[in-house]
């Protein structure tokens, strides 16, 4: 069969989408790494699937898989692109939609100039939330990381992060500290790596270093949790830009239970059709 898809992306996060409610698929995990892939297939960071809501108050279901092919629960820079997706291909007149997620619910405001305002769920501190093996919550945890110690912050945003301040992000070792935290024992379910560089407590720049995709032009949630965090220790003050390789996002958070609030853009690049085998 030929799958239609829309290749997207949100400040360079870029995403395969595809529109299960006008057609019929399913992807096997080994098929979405394959499509995946930047040389023999269309190439992502993410699979986001538009799918019928299961929950009666929610419009759709939004899914997301990671280009290794695992799926995981939330996805922020796609959930722009999902608003503007669905809006685009008349699957709905609204321009403020609920989408269920693995994660949690989202809801998702398209604005007039076409930037999407996305309440992303409450962050949430507790070491179970991620899982991250921790006997206490903590602003900041020590962690042994190849024999050195390192200070990190965790925060879940329905998927798990965990945030190291440093002094330069581009200098940051996020190609060799990402994969060593990833395969690290306290993280089971693996983590999102945020490299975060304060500039002001309304300023940062942000590099990620993504579970199942490697490191990332930018990651909606590692900013929200690394915004969350910075928050938490009281170095940083809602809103804060956050400046990643691929562009800027605005977050903002009144604490505690208070959604993390993520605005910033969503564009469409292609539209094509894919044979699966
Ligand atoms: N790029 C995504 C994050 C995908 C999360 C995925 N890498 C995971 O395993 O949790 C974002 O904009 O939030």
């Amino acid at each position: 069969m030929l799958l239609n898809f829309t290749k997207m992306h949100g400040l360079g996060n870029d995403f395969m989408v595809v529109d299960l409610i006008s057609q019929r698929a399913y992807l096997r995990d080994e098929q979405i790494r394959r499509l995946a892939d930047r040389h023999f297939g269309i190439g992502f960071d993410q699979l986001l699937l538009v799918e019928p809501p299961r929950q009666p108050d929610m419009d759709f279901r939004y899914r997301i898989f990671n280009a290794d092919g695992g799926e995981v629960e939330n996805c922020g820079n796609g959930a722009r692109c999902f608003a503007r997706f669905v809006i685009d291909q008349r699957l709905t007149h609204k321009r403020e939609l609920r989408v269920e997620t693995l994660g949690g619910p989202l809801t998702l405001k398209v604005d007039p100039d076409g930037r999407v305002r996305v309440d992303m769920g409450a962050p949430r501190f507790a070491p179970a939330a991620l899982p991250f093996s921790a006997e206490h919550d903590a602003p900041l945890h020590e962690l042994q990381v190849d024999g050195q110690p390192l200070a990190l912050s965790v925060a879940s945003m329905g998927n798990p992060h965990a945030v190291i301040e440093v002094e330069d992000v581009d200098s940051a070792p996020v190609e060799t500290l990402g994969p060593a935290l990833q395969r690290h024992p306290s993280f089971p379910r693996q983590v999102n790596v945020g490299f975060m560089q304060i500039e002001s407590p309304h300023a940062i720049r942000l590099r990620v270093y993504e579970r199942g995709a490697g490191e990332t032009l930018a990651c909606g949630t590692g900013a929200c949790a690394a915004v969350a965090c910075g928050i938490r220790r009281g170095v940083l003050a809602s809103p804060v830009e956050v400046t990643l390789r691929g562009g800027r996002l605005t977050l903002e958070w009144a604490g505690g239970d208070a959604p993390m609030i993520m605005t910033g853009p969503a564009e469409r690049v292609f539209e094509g059709r894919v044979p699966l085998s």
